[in-house]
């Protein structure tokens, strides 16, 4: 919930200083170049920081006794106001070490002021100065509130400039930057802020002269300028300004304006007469300029027309986050009430949001009643058939803010009809903790008694529309609602067909409720792997059946349950050898065989069990591998029994559990899991990796009680495991 607060803060901040801060921005970067080019002139003498007075003044009243006044400005340049030797007025630039002229002072250009007095006061005078005063001040909360974002999407201080996951380009692009330029445009807020209110006299910078007492003046003894103390131990760099005596008279005295006060000294005793310090404000007025307008470094200069560059640039992005956030926004046409299929998104920037409506715009055209909304209008959908809950995940595994509400008021607002529900995470595998709110909520429906799991849960990794397609294709599947792929999700999807031989297809006399194996040889060789899924339309339509694939010995094994009139299982089952079939391979990367893991351990029940016969296959390894494995009867397990010994003795497999559960001694493959959990905790807390394929009903006894486990054992939920890849599911 904080997050939206300074969230939109930082919106209605931006919003309402957009326009000004363009002006400001544009008119800074100008200016930028004015101290850049002023910097370049070469009238800075070298060493100059380590003059003092008492080797300037001397020289140069000698050279120009007509002098009047020395100044020197931010660069460094050192400016006489006089007469020369013929009484001819004299302004110069002067190397202040011997006297030489090194140029003249030129005015301002006409361009630069034109662009100062915008910058300043868009020529409004003192009501532009308000302006961009409250600009300034503006830019500060906006930077204020955009540092406390990324403190939050960066989980902490402590990782503020830790790597930001590339995910989203206008996004990246605004934090990325933003973390850069943060103490440059601090900065610039905070002096721009700062000069505001000396302007408008809110900060008392007022300077006093010192009150020299005349009668005390003292005309002896006479000293050499060279060795008045006061000059000796007075730097030129700390000089703003120099008033020479008008005469010889001792009551005419040296003014020295300096950076924090003004000092009257004797010009022949070389005595301070008075001084007047300046009020602490002087100094940080300096500061302020030097700090906002680069004067006195070219590179701080450059940093600084950088950073109002960075500024434009955060406003564009900060748009365009703005507006894909906005463009998410919908307007229902059935309310949540009469809707048989409610779509319930959790999104942060809009991406989610996308995929959703492009499911619930589907349904619509489809002549269905959809409903979509974000996550926090969960409420009461009382004539709804279908759940469909689609979210991404932030922080630590947490909810977006618009899903924040989501698991409080599930509890409370329990449905009163049952629903088919499924839940589509989408995420980001730059991040440890990858789609752990979508697991989150997965559980939390499971164990709701009025949800029934319509489909296994999907996880969808950098917004691919390859693994939307698969969560698609399982729930059109379910539902009998064909979803695609929409084209504003993805244009360039297209599923390849590829022509496939059918090598066997036994047992021949398998009954409805029975399972049969298919082998197909692939004409030329595919990137398939075990885990990998197949589709095929029976009737050369968009109907499309899926199947997982398990790759033996270079031939996909299909292996497949007859369903009494199911258009995909007869059509498999009435294939003979060498007849040839088309079929769109799937990649189900997140279903491959885990290389990396340290030891798995396979979970099926009936069919489920193909894709595992292939990963043992590819296991030429030897990594431990453990297979429990739920049948009905003995007969079903016969047709593996020989292969999967086989693989034993070749130690691609070291344990096998079959479970029976229509043998006298009923038996599932969750009680065996239940009688392990011991060496299941230990698997986990190694690293190892659990794999689940089969039936969504075994899907869920399985992770109730893998849950059950993990909590009591190692003290995290199975969506931590979930999201860190240690729990793998491809159930149907
Ligand atoms: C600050 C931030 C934190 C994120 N944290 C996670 C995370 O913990 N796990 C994850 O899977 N994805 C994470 N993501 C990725 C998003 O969930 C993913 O990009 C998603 O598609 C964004 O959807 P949205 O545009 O609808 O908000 C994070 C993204 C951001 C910007």
């Amino acid at each position: 919930m904080t997050i939206s607060i300074w969230r939109y803060s930082h919106l209605a901040l931006a919003i309402s200083s957009f326009f000004l801060l363009i002006l400001a921005s544009v008119t800074g970067i100008i200016l930028a170049f004015e101290p850049v080019s002023a910097n370049l002139q070469p009238y800075r003498v070298k060493h100059f920081d380590e003059l003092r007075l008492a080797e300037t003044l001397p020289v140069l009243r000698t050279a120009y006794p007509g002098i009047t006044e020395l100044s020197v400005n931010s660069q460094g340049f050192v400016q006489i106001k006089g007469s020369d030797d013929e009484g001819q007025e004299l302004t110069a630039y002067v190397d202040p070490r011997n006297g030489r002229v090194l140029g003249k002072p030129v005015p301002q250009s006409a361009f630069f002021q034109w662009v100062t007095a915008l910058h300043r006061s868009l020529f409004l005078h003192e009501t532009g100065r308000f302006f961009i005063g409250l600009t300034s001040f503006l830019l500060l909360l906006i930077t204020i509130s955009g540092t406390i974002l990324l403190i939050q999407r960066q989980r902490g201080v402590r990782r503020f400039f830790s790597r930001i996951a590339k995910d989203d380009s206008a996004q990246y692009y605004h934090v990325v930057l933003g973390r850069l330029s943060l103490i440059p445009i601090i900065l610039i807020a905070l002096s721009g802020t700062y000069l505001s209110l000396v302007r408008f006299e809110l900060i008392d910078v007022s300077k006093h002269s010192p009150e020299v007492d005349f009668d005390a003046i003292k005309s002896a003894p006479l000293r050499k300028t060279s060795e008045f103390e006061i000059f000796k131990t007075t730097k030129l760099s700390a000089v703003e300004s120099i008033a020479f005596p008008f005469s010889t008279d001792v009551e005419d005295y040296y003014t020295l304006k300096l950076k924090t006060a003004e000092i009257a000294v004797n010009q022949v005793t070389g005595e301070v007469l008075a001084r007047a310090d300046y009020p602490k404000a002087v100094s940080f007025t300096n500061l302020s300029l030097d700090l906002h307008t680069g004067r006195a470094n070219s590179i701080w200069a450059i940093v600084l027309a950088v950073a109002s560059v960075n500024i434009l640039v955060f406003i564009y992005t900060g748009f365009a986050i703005t507006l894909k956030r906005r463009s998410s926004r919908t307007k229902n046409k059935f309310t949540a009430e009469e809707s048989k299929f409610v779509i319930l998104v959790g999104s942060e920037n809009g991406s989610t949001f996308r995929f959703a409506k492009a499911i619930h715009n589907q349904l619509l055209k489809a002549g269905e009643k959809s409903f979509i909304s974000e996550m926090n209008n969960y409420g009461a959908f009382p004539k709804a058939a279908h759940l469909i809950v689609v979210t991404a995940t932030y922080g630590l595994g947490d909810p977006p803010t618009s899903a924040a509400k989501f698991k409080a008021m599930i509890e409370e607002y329990p449905q009163q009809q049952s629903i088919h529900y499924s839940v589509l995470g989408f995420g980001s595998k730059a991040y440890p903790e990858f789609c752990k709110f979508a697991y989150d909520v997965n559980y939390l429906l499971s164990a709701q008694a009025w949800a029934l799991s319509a489909t296994d849960i999907h996880t969808v990794n950098d917004k691919s529309p390859q693994e939307f397609s698969l969560w698609a294709e399982a729930w059109s599947q379910q539902s009998g609602v064909q979803v695609t792929v929409a084209p504003e999700c993805y244009s360039g999807y297209a599923g390849k067909m590829e022509k496939l031989q059918t090598r066997s297809n036994y047992p021949e006399t398998t009954l409805p409720g029975e399972s049969f194996t298919v082998s197909l040889k692939m004409r030329k060789r595919l990137p398939v792997k075990s885990g990998d899924l197949m589709a095929i339309y029976p009737l050369n339509d968009h109907r499309e059946r899926l199947y997982s694939i398990g790759v033996i010995d270079g031939e996909i094994r299909l292996n497949v349950k007859l369903h009494e009139g199911g258009i995909g299982s007869s059509f498999l089952r009435q294939l003979k050898a060498g007849q040839m079939l088309k079929a769109r391979i799937i990649v189900n990367k997140h279903f491959h065989f885990p290389k990396g893991a340290p030891e798995v351990l396979m979970i099926s029940n009936g069919t489920g069990i193909a894709p595992f016969l292939g990963m043992i296959n590819e296991n030429s390894k030897h990594k431990p591998c453990h297979l429990y494995c739920g049948f009905r009867e003995h007969a079903s397990y016969e047709r593996y029994r020989a292969y999967l010994d086989d693989s034993k003795a070749q130690s691609k497999l070291l344990s096998l559990y079959p479970a029976f559960s229509r043998e006298t001694t009923k038996q599932y493959v969750s009680d065996l899991i239940e009688r392990d959990a011991d060496f299941i905790a230990n698997l986990l807390k190694r690293g190892g990796v659990i794999m689940i394929c089969g039936s969504l009903a075994m899907l869920k006894d399985v992770m109730d009680i893998l849950e059950g486990i993990c909590q009591s054992q190692t003290g995290k939920g199975i969506s931590f495991y979930q999201s860190h890849n240690q729990v793998l599911t491809d159930c149907y």
